[in-house]
């Protein structure tokens, strides 16, 4: 599998402290990863970094082999990186198709404003995405009105509408039941296997994260101390001693090995 991402020593301070140290890694095509790691270990710090939000004290982010570091959030987004937030972005005035029809609009940089028609646009298109994430007979609902489970589904099909290359998604299980938490994931597993896009998520769910996950990376305080399999990084002794407090990477051990 080709190389998408590939992050190179990339670190941040703030003041002094170091909120991200010289961490490296790499995403593949096809692949979906975790970053997990305690509170405070530098997971958010590291994703806007990723995303243009934040410029890294030193270190390089390329994707597809171009650098893209210190780039722009739109610059980084245009270039096919795609993101999914903790708190949902929808508009609750429109309906659950027309969220999906205005990102196709601007997707397709049409300026909804001007467009009498543009409640017909991309009405088909808007559909089978919703139809992706199993949301089609919901297309005339309220977003005001949708579970929250709906809404991180809705903001799926809304990412995916962007036809991004490398979909970021940040806890995109917080704030879900644990039913809803594993359906969302394996949801987003059965998408990247289907369209071949790479997707790194941040996760404080570990039933989520080892149930899904190709590969997984484990950062604390800033650095990054195992990157692996899910029975690779449960064998990590460095990372043994990080969870052995809560107790929460062995809590399920031999459930997903
Ligand atoms: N804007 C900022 N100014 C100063 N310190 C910051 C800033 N952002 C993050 N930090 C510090 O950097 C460290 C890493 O924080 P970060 O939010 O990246 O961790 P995290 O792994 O995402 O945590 P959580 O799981 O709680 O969201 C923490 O010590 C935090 O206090």
């Amino acid at each position: 599998m080709s190389v998408i991402l590939k992050v190179e020593h990339l670190a941040k301070s703030f003041g002094g402290v170091k909120a991200v140290s010289d961490v490296s890694f790499e995403v593949r095509a096809g692949e979906l990863k975790a970053l997990i790691g305690p509170n405070g270990a530098g997971k958010s710090t590291c994703f806007n970094m990723l995303m243009g939000q934040l410029k890294p004290s030193s270190g390089r982010v390329s994707l597809d082999g171009q650098d893209i570091t210190g780039h722009s959030p739109r610059d980084v987004w245009r270039r096919g990186v795609g993101r999914t937030f903790q708190i949902t972005g929808t508009y609750q005035s429109m309906t659950v198709a027309e969220n999906v029809q205005m990102a196709l609009i601007s997707h397709h940089r049409k300026i909804y404003a001007f467009l009498p028609r543009a409640h017909l646009m991309y009405r088909d298109e808007a559909l089978a995405l919703l139809a992706l994430v199993g949301m089609e007979d919901q297309a005339n609902r309220a977003c005001a009105i949708l579970a929250y489970g709906d809404l991180k589904r809705l903001e799926l099909a809304i990412a995916l509408a962007h036809e991004p290359r490398l979909l970021l998604m940040d806890e995109p299980t917080a704030g879900m039941a644990p039913r809803e938490r594993i359906a969302l994931m394996q949801l987003t597993a059965d998408i990247v296997a289907e369209r071949g896009i790479s997707v790194l998520f941040t996760e404080h769910d570990m039933d989520v994260v080892f149930a899904h996950s190709h590969h997984i990376m484990v950062l604390n305080r800033g650095e990054l101390i195992a990157d692996g399999t899910a029975a690779q990084v449960r064998a990590n002794a460095r990372v043994q001693e990080v969870y052995l407090g809560g107790g929460t990477l062995f809590a399920q051990e031999g459930a997903h090995a």
